[in-house]
């Protein structure tokens, strides 16, 4: 089965650095495909590579059997890839609905559809629907964020660390929430929270210093506890 998203060979620099190495992985539809590695392996920077904001030198990433690779960033986007960056990205000034507005890439009945869907899944997002973004907790925002990407017509989502500085208990509505999502889109997540992603990782590759140096099915990483210490220090 061809794959829905394929990187390959990827080589990326920011300024004279050289981030990534060979980085390749393969994302199939309908899965949630999760990059792993500890701080600074280069999850967040193989996201930016795969969306046009740290282009790669070097490599192909092919979007369904199209090479994407040298697109600018909107055109990537256009494309059907969403993408909800680890710092959440939302317009502090603008509210709720606003941010949600302003990010629609069409008004018809198909996105409006989606949005009635997503503000079911985030009732908070209803609820502050006047409130500047910047007034809304990690949490809210982190939703928000999430919503925003899931509105246009994306048949991939790229998510950064969406548990990152969240409470628990919000760690797992958000999760829910994502593993709703899993059911209509494909998904590549980062996540350090092992937990999470375990359970609702279908497939995972981890990064280490720039490469991608294992593979396999989230179940086989889940009975292997000396790669988890070896790659993620934990047992
Ligand atoms: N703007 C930049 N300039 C120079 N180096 C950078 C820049 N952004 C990232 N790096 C370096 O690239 C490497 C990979 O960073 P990246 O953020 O992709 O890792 P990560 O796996 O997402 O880590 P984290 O979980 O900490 O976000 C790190 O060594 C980082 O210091």
């Amino acid at each position: 089965m061809e794959a829905l998203l394929s990187v390959k060979g990827i080589e990326t620099y920011i300024d004279q650095f050289h981030i990534l190495h060979d980085i390749g992985f393969e994302v199939p539809k309908g899965e949630v495909t999760v990059l792993l590695g500890r701080n600074g392996a280069g999850k967040t920077t193989t996201l930016r590579t795969i969306m046009g904001l740290n282009p790669a030198s070097q490599g192909q990433v092919t979007f369904k059997g199209e090479e994407i690779t040298k697109l600018p960033p909107y055109q990537i986007a256009r494309k059907g890839i969403g993408y909800v960056p680890e710092d959440q990205g939302i317009f502090a000034g603008l509210t709720v609905g606003e941010n949600m507005k302003v990010s629609m890439q069409k008004e018809d009945d198909a996105t409006l559809e989606r949005m009635e869907w997503v503000l079911e899944l985030f009732p908070d997002l209803k609820k502050f629907w006047k409130k500047p973004g910047g007034q809304l907790s990690g949490g809210q925002k982190q939703m928000l964020s999430i919503a925003r990407a899931y509105m246009n017509e994306n048949e991939l989502l790229l998510i950064d660390e969406p548990s990152k500085g969240l409470a628990p208990i919000i760690v797992e509505k958000v999760m829910e929430s994502i593993q709703q999502m899993k059911e209509k889109t494909t998904i590549v997540l980062v996540e350090q929270n092992f937990m999470m992603a375990s359970k609702i990782g279908d497939r995972f590759y981890i990064l280490d210093d720039g490469q991608t140096v294992h593979q396999g099915r989230m179940n086989e990483l889940n009975e292997n506890e000396g790669l988890r210490k070896k790659y993620l220090g934990i047992a």
